[in-house]
């Protein structure tokens, strides 16, 4: 009976969130616990990217990071981009001589990665010739070289199709306890993520289970809510 109480990675106890000038999120208040995927909603705005950069900050090196501006380098080739995510746990000389000729090891976990996100062939290809859609899943293979226990992305599947997304949502999960993901797909928000958290008008207004919550709970988020989106994942699936 009892045990020890959950610890939360991270929790937020009635903070103002935001910029300069600017409060974005008022009197924040929310906790993430160990082994929990969020799925983060909110219309464009709304301070998603603002809570996601706040979670970076508290919990430093220990989460994996996708960011929505991917961050990649054009020149560089797939392979150095996504060698990038762990540049810090190797020398400077090792990091130069990767430059010149890729390191085998590294070279066997990012083909592995390539290969798992439809990369594959790609991996000398520099970045600045990829299409949108690939960029985004080289972005997200430099999170997942990143070997963490804990995913914060900021929108990571945007401008993937929805049946892409959910693969690529399963290949995140697979490979991290905990998440906290910012993305549109309201339904995909409810079918493969425990807890959501809908941030509208400077509010936290949901922190519910997942199970707990409906489409129409999900679309009063967006004042001007059209769920075909999530309809045509529906649709598409088996
Ligand atoms: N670096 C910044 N300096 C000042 N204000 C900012 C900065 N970044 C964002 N903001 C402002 O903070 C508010 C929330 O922005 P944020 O990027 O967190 O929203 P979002 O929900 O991620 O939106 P989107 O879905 O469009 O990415 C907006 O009013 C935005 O203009």
């Amino acid at each position: 009976m009892g045990g020890e109480p959950r610890r939360p990675l991270v929790a937020f106890e009635a903070e103002d969130l935001g910029y300069d000038n600017q409060v974005v999120l008022s009197r924040l208040a929310l906790a993430l616990y160990p082994g929990e995927r969020v799925a983060l909603l909110g219309p464009s705005g709304a301070g998603k990217s603002t809570l996601l950069e706040a979670l970076r900050r508290r919990l430093g090196d220990s989460a994996a990071w996708c960011p929505q501006q991917h961050g990649l380098v054009p020149q560089l080739a797939v392979y150095h981009n996504i060698y990038m995510g762990r540049l810090a746990e190797h020398s400077a000389l090792a990091n130069l001589w990767n430059l010149v000729r890729p390191l085998a090891g590294p070279w066997r976990q990012v083909a592995e990665l390539c290969d798992a996100l439809g990369l594959a062939g790609l991996m000398r290809r520099p970045v600045g010739q990829l299409s949108g859609g690939q960029r985004q899943r080289v972005a997200i293979a430099r999170a997942l070289y990143q070997q963490q226990e804990l995913f914060l992305g900021d929108e990571p599947v945007a401008s993937i199709d929805p049946h892409q997304a959910l693969r690529l949502l399963a290949l995140i999960e697979a490979r991290h306890a905990t998440a906290v993901i910012a993305l549109h797909y309201r339904e995909l928000a409810l079918s493969h993520f425990d807890r959501v958290w809908g941030l509208r008008d400077g509010q936290l207004v949901i922190d519910a289970p997942a199970r707990d919550l409906t489409l129409a709970d999900l679309d009063g988020l967006y004042p001007d809510a059209d769920s075909s989106a999530d309809e045509a994942i529906d649709r598409g699936q088996p």
